[in-house]
Parts: structure tokens; C-alpha cells; sequence
């Protein structure tokens, strides 16, 4: 009650100070009137706190400030019985007068707490007419014996549809592929025999359809999952994100090998594992042209198989089952990197200084390899963006340079350039902001642990469906990291009016230069990369932040020293 206290604590202060407030009120011999009756006083006072109170009603209608209104009729009540007594001097001497004033203040606090009780009374009846609105609404609901023509995947549409018009009788495939009818559900809803009547009497709830805009694809099954309509209350169905277990249905038979460059230790290992997978598990191993050269100087090698041209190494992913890194995240990036379409399930071991990506330690190689090729085993799914760049200079807009694929992030830098870097960002078709400082990073969640996080972006679990918006040293104070869900299309523009070229990598590498006019397109790719885990998605991310970033490391306060 804020505009009630001040009042209340003048009324308070005044009744503890009786002497010193009349002494100010009556600084001299002046005449005293004669005193109204105490009926005249309480009829003022009344008439007050009913004009009041008819505002009071009519607010408590419309939401919640009911409450200070009544406060307001009571200071009013309050103020009117002290206007009084201060328009009729007193001397302190007069007893009875001195009494009158106290049994005046006792009415105007009584008047302000039935003041109180009748909004307050008022606004629970506005609260229940309010619901029995609503049940007579859902009572016409229940005459209505389907859901109707569900055709559209147009939700606006559609919800329309529900609310204005008159469905259609037939209750048969109402709903399409598009959505699903909570009419299906309700349907199987049989009256509970011992219900009790007030809850009878409200009926069955409206039905109603959810459908989702799939991009093109009208079939939305696969969000199904993630929401249940059960009794036609919206509620998320199961976890959207459980852990991915992979099973092989057939025995996994090729094997191939991305490893680290100018590594001898990666090299010695690399060959002992091909060796020992050749020889103990039978299966055919693929390495890069390079790896396959250095091979050949070990005689037990020299049947490993590699692709001569780009189409060979395109068609690649139909051959390979299963794809084992020897080195660190970078070298995941590499493999992933090979693979524009499906990737294969990467096994990677760490031989790199962090590894956010490769929880297997390669001194134990034949536990998990035999492990992981008997399965099942976890993996976790890791988004790729598909970037394309498209070029002003280009006659047409649909005449674009190949999608780049990447696993942690794409970004736009000033490069060389000493000038700000000037970028305007669109997601979908709402203008996000203009990046002026040094560049922008767009980060899939499993790079959120790279670069986006040395620019201060949040550390986001790799399961997370999100794309992360991280500036780099923006010039501004307000500019925060964002994370978008991972539907959304981002446009990054480099305007007419920007001073100099914008640069763009792609997962630290291939830098292409964009220059004003020109625009990258970034959107979730279909072709994610499975990551076999070392225990689970979770346990992995948070042993790589804690192993590698020591997030949150601090020595334990001790026992001793001051306590509770
Ligand atoms: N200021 C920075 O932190 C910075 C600057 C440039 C590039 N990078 C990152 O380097 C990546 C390229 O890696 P590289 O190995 O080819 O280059 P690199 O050899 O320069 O290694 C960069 C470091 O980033 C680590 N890293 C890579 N991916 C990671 C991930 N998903 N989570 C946590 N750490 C990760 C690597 O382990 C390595 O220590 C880029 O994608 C970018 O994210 C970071
Ligand atoms: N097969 C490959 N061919 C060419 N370059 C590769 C290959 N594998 C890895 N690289 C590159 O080598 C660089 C270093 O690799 P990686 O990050 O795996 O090792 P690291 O730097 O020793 O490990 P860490 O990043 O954990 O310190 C990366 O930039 C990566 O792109």
C-alpha cells in the first residue's frame, strides 16, 4: 500500500504528538466555533469514501490496482476528518474536544478498513465473474463436436478457425500431417462416474491443433516429440534433448583415420592402431592421400586405401563407418571438415594440449575401439552451420559460392583493415543490430567453448539447440552476446557506406574477404556431426570445462574463522 503509508504514519505521528500539532494549529486566543455534530462529520466522511468506493470498483474490474484506490479513499476518509479539526481550533485545555478529535480519528481508520474490505471484496467478485465467463465459454465449446477442418499450417489461420467459426461435423483425419489435433486426445476422455458436479458442468475443454512452419517440409512429425496435447493441456511430452545411444545394425567393417600433421607421436600411434585394427578386428582402413604416403614406409601398412580426387572424397561418408582422430580439436574440425554431407560417428582420441571434443585417451585405444565397434555406445549430436556467401558483385542472388560447413563458428573480422568493422545483422527478417567494432562471431553451441567464449560469449552444452551471436570488442557498453534458437536464418551484410572490406573464417580458416554490398547467410545444417561420447554428453561437457578451462576453480574455504 505505498500511497496508504505515508498517511498512515502522519496520522501515527500526529496521534502520538497531540500537544505539540495543536499547539501549531492554535498559535493564539482566537474564538472557538461551535463544534459540528458528530453525525454531520461522519456523513462528510461518508460521502467521501462512496465516491471513492465506485472508482475503487471499477478498477479492481480491470486488474489489480484496486487496492490502491481503496487506500485512497481511506487517506481521503482520514484527511477530511483532519482537514476538520484543523479548521476548527482547539484549545488543548478542552478536554471534551480533545476526545471528540480522538473518537474522530478512531471512525476514519474504521471507515478506511471497511474501505479496504469492500475493494477488496470487489475484486475477488470481479475474479469470479471473470471465471464463470470463461466456463460458459467452454460449456459453447463442448457442443462443438470436432475441431474441424484443420487444413492449414497457418496457425493465425487456424486459431481463427477455432474461435470463430463453426466446425465441420466429420471427425474423421481432420488434422493432416501438418500438426496435431488435441481433439484426438480429448476424444479418448471418458467422464469419471464419481465426478463431482461443479467439474461435470464444465465440459470438455476446446480442442485445438499446434502446428509448426517445417521450412518448406509439410510434415512437422518429427517436433511431435516434443510436445503432448494430453487433455488438451499443453505440456512438453518428453525431454527434447535425451541422450543419443548409437546401435549398430550391421558390423561396422571400414575405418578411417584423420590424424595430426608434423606429430611423431600421432604418426607412431596411428600406425600401431591401423595395424592392430587390421589384424585383430578385419577392417579396411582409409586415410588422407598424405597419411597414406607416410604409411607406406611401414611394410605392415601398405593395404590402407585413400581417395585420388574430389569426387572420391566425396563419396566418402558411403563408405566409411566410422571416423577415428589422433589430435585435438582441431583436428575434429578437420575431419568434420571433409564430410559437406552425412558425416560417419567420430572417435576421438586426445593427442592435442585441451580437447573439448576428444574425451578418449589413446594409451587405452583397444578398450574403447573394441567398445565402441561392438556398440552401443552414446554419442552427441553437434550442429554444424551451413554458411554461404553471396556476393554483390553476383548478377543474380541465387548464384552463390559453395555452403562452408562449420562445427564451432564462422567469423566476421576487420581482418587487416585498422578501420571498425561495420555489419548489419538480420535474423530471418528482423534487423538484429550493427556491429561496429572488431567483428561478429556466429557460433554452433559445441564452438561456444572456443572462440565465442575468449569474446565473452556463455558456455553452452553441445546438445543445445541455440546459435550463439557474439560481438568482438564492440564499440559500445551495451552490446551483449546472444543465443538464437537454432531455426533461425542470420543475414550478415556489410553495407555500401561501410569504410572497409569485412573478413570472414570459418572455423579459423579459409578467409574470405567481403566487400560492402556483400552478405553471409548462416543457418543450422542438416548434417550435424555424432561425436561417440566418453560417458555421456553431459558428463563430457562438463569434464572438458572443468579439465580444460578449470572453470570455477577455487581452493575450499576453511572450517576455522568466523561462523553463523
Ligand atoms: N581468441 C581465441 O580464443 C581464438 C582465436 C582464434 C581462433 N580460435 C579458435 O580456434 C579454432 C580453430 O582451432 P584450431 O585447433 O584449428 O586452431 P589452433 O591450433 O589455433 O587452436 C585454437 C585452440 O582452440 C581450441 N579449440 C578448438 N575448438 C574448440 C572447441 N570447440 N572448444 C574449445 N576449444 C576449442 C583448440 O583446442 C586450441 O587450443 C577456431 O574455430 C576458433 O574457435 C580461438
Ligand atoms: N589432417 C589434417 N590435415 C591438415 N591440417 C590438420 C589436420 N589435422 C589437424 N590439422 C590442423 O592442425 C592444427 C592443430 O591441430 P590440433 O588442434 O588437433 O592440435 P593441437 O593444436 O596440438 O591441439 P590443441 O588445439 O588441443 O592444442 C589445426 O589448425 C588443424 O586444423
Amino acid at each position: 500500500m505505498p500511497l496508504g503509508e505515508p498517511a498512515h504514519q502522519d496520522a501515527a505521528q500526529l496521534a502520538q504528538q497531540p500537544d505539540s500539532r495543536f499547539r501549531s494549529l492554535n498559535p493564539g486566543p482566537i474564538p472557538i466555533p461551535a463544534a459540528p455534530s458528530s453525525r454531520s462529520l461522519l456523513d462528510k466522511v461518508s460521502d467521501q469514501t462512496v465516491d471513492l468506493d465506485l472508482t475503487a470498483s471499477h478498477q479492481s474490474e480491470n486488474g489489480s490496482i484496486s487496492t490502491v484506490s481503496s487506500t485512497v479513499s481511506s487517506v481521503e476518509s482520514e484527511k477530511a476528518a483532519y482537514e476538520f479539526l484543523a479548521q476548527t481550533p482547539i484549545k488543548s485545555t478542552d478536554k471534551h474536544l480533545v476526545e471528540f478529535s480522538e473518537a474522530m480519528r478512531t471512525v476514519a481508520k474504521a471507515l478506511r478498513q471497511v474501505a479496504e474490505g469492500k475493494a477488496a471484496a470487489q475484486a475477488e467478485a470481479a475474479e469470479w465473474k471473470r471465471k464463470y465467463e470463461l466456463e460458459t465459454a467452454q460449456k459453447q465449446q463442448t457442443r462443438i463436436k470436432d475441431c474441424g477442418t484443420c487444413t492449414d499450417d497457418n496457425l493465425g489461420k487456424m486459431a481463427s478457425q477455432l474461435s470463430l467459426e463453426a466446425p465441420a461435423s466429420d471427425q474423421t483425419g481432420c488434422c493432416g500431417n501438418h500438426g496435431i489435433c488435441s481433439h484426438e486426445v480429448l476424444q479418448d476422455e471418458v467422464p469419471e462416474p464419481n465426478a463431482r458436479p461443479s467439474l461435470s458442468m464444465v465440459g470438455r475443454k476446446a480442442s485445438f491443433r499446434l502446428s509448426w512452419g517445417c521450412n518448406g517440409n509439410k510434415n512437422g512429425q518429427h517436433k511431435h516429440d516434443f510436445v503432448s496435447f494430453e487433455k488438451g493441456d499443453i505440456t512438453t511430452a518428453e525431454r527434447s534433448s535425451k541422450q543419443i545411444l548409437l546401435k549398430w545394425e550391421s558390423r561396422p567393417q571400414t575405418v578411417l583415420f584423420i590424424t595430426k600433421p608434423n606429430s611423431n607421436s600421432v604418426r607412431v600411434l596411428c600406425a600401431e592402431m591401423v595395424r592392430w585394427l587390421k589384424e585383430h578386428k578385419n577392417i579396411n582402413v582409409f586415410v588422407e592421400p598424405w597419411v597414406s604416403k607416410e604409411l607406406l614406409t611401414d611394410d605392415s601398412n601398405h593395404t590402407v586405401q585413400t581417395w585420388d580426387n574430389d569426387d572420391d572424397k566425396k563419396m566418402l561418408h558411403k563408405k566409411v563407418d566410422l571416423i577415428v582422430t589422433l589430435g585435438g580439436d582441431g583436428t575434429v574440425l578437420w575431419a568434420a571438415s571433409l564430410f559437406k554431407g552425412p558425416v560417419p560417428p567420430v572417435v576421438a582420441f586426445a593427442m592435442g594440449s585441451l580437447g573439448f571434443m576428444t574425451p578418449f585417451q589413446s594409451e587405452k585405444y583397444r578398450h574403447y575401439l573394441d567398445n565402441v565397434l561392438k556398440g552401443p555406445f552414446s554419442i552427441t549430436l553437434r550442429n554444424r552451420l551451413q554458411c554461404h556467401v553471396i556476393r554483390d558483385a553476383a548478377k543474380d542472388e541465387l548464384v552463390t559460392e559453395d555452403p562452408i560447413l562449420v562445427l564451432n563458428e564462422v567469423t566476421i573480422d576487420r581482418g587487416i583493415s585498422s578501420y571498425l568493422t561495420y555489419l548489419e545483422c538480420y535474423c530471418d527478417s528482423s534487423f538484429v543490430t550493427c556491429v561496429q567494432g572488431d567483428g561478429l562471431i556466429i557460433s554452433t553451441t559445441s564452438g561456444s567453448t572456443a572462440y565465442s567464449l575468449a569474446a565473452g560469449g556463455s558456455m553452452v552444452h553441445p546438445q543445445v539447440p541455440g546459435i550463439l551471436f557474439t560481438p568482438i570488442c564492440p564499440h559500445s557498453l551495451s552490446f551483449r552476446p546472444l543465443i538464437l534458437p537454432e531455426y533461425v536464418t542470420l543475414r550478415i551484410q556489410v553495407p555500401y557506406n561501410s569504410r572497409g572490406h569485412a573478413w570472414a573464417s570459418f572455423d579459423g580458416k579459409d578467409r574470405k574477404q567481403l566487400a560492402p554490398g556483400d552478405a553471409l547467410i548462416c543457418s543450422i545444417s542438416p548434417w550435424p556431426v555424432p561425436t561417440a561420447c566418453l560417458v555421456d554428453s553431459t558428463t563430457d561437457f562438463l569434464r572438458s570445462i572443468h579439465e580444460g578451462l578449470h572453470w570455477n576453480l577455487r581452493k575450499t574455504q576453511s572450517l576455522d574463522g568466523p561462523r553463523d
